[in-house]
């Protein structure tokens, strides 16, 4: 078995209850509160900025060129790319970014980025991805799920988001993800490839409490 598929069933009952939260649910009926969707939209601005550090700690740490390329684009696509579904939001939502910077990151979002930052400063390549890993693929999962909802993407407000994730775009870029991760955990023992199923398992239990952290606006 592919190592992400072993990763993808691990992680499988923490991802359906992704799917089942009442903030995800809500992006797909349109019934979210605008509320919980701007502090979601805050908390995950300041989330991106810590994210691109994950990716740029793999540019320190990759030998092979090849993959130090990967992880640099990765940074500037998440820089460039990610955040402009964020500042399009910030603009219809009348954010600007010195109000971003002025908030606080919640708990649970500090928690998670920090997660992943000391995985990434403890480990190599494969533990950078797969604490990476989880964040892109179940957004690329929650995407296609809610683009699967009649109407949901042509929501005037939230079918943007949708498309963004459920766009063949995105699906790309994951599924490039996806293929590093097995590259990378090729040849590895048994307890390396634990250690990147706790790292994996972890971070998706992290998305689930940012989805929480939003719906019940927590500060
Ligand atoms: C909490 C949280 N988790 C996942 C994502 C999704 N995401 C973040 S960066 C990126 C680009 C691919 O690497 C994607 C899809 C998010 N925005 N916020």
């Amino acid at each position: 078995m592919k190592t992400t598929q072993r990763l993808y069933e691990a992680a499988h009952p923490i991802w359906e209850q992704c799917h089942a939260h009442p903030f995800v649910r809500g992006i797909g009926d349109g019934s979210l509160d605008l509320e919980k969707f701007q502090w979601f939209l805050l908390q995950d601005y300041l989330y991106l900025f810590d994210y691109a550090r994950v990716f740029a700690y793999g540019v320190v740490k990759a030998r092979d060129p090849e993959l130090m390329r990967t992880f640099s684009a990765n940074v500037d696509a998440i820089l460039g790319g990610e955040m402009k579904v964020h500042r399009a939001y910030m603009a219809r939502l009348g954010i600007t970014e010195e109000q971003v910077f002025a908030v606080q990151p919640a708990l649970s979002n500090l928690s998670y980025t920090h997660y992943m930052l000391s995985c990434a400063a403890a480990g190599g390549p494969a533990e950078i991805i797969a604490a990476i890993l989880s964040c892109s693929w179940s957004y690329a999962e929650i995407g296609q799920r809610l683009a699967a909802i009649p109407g949901a993407a042509d929501h005037p407000f939230y079918g943007e988001w949708i498309r963004s994730y459920a766009g063949e775009d995105y699906q790309k870029t994951n599924d490039a993800l996806v293929e590093l991760m097995d590259q990378l955990a090729e040849g590895c023992t048994e307890a390396e490839y634990r250690r990147l199923e706790e790292i994996f398992v972890n971070c998706s239990r992290y998305e689930l409490g940012f989805w929480e952290m939003a719906w019940t606006l927590e500060r």
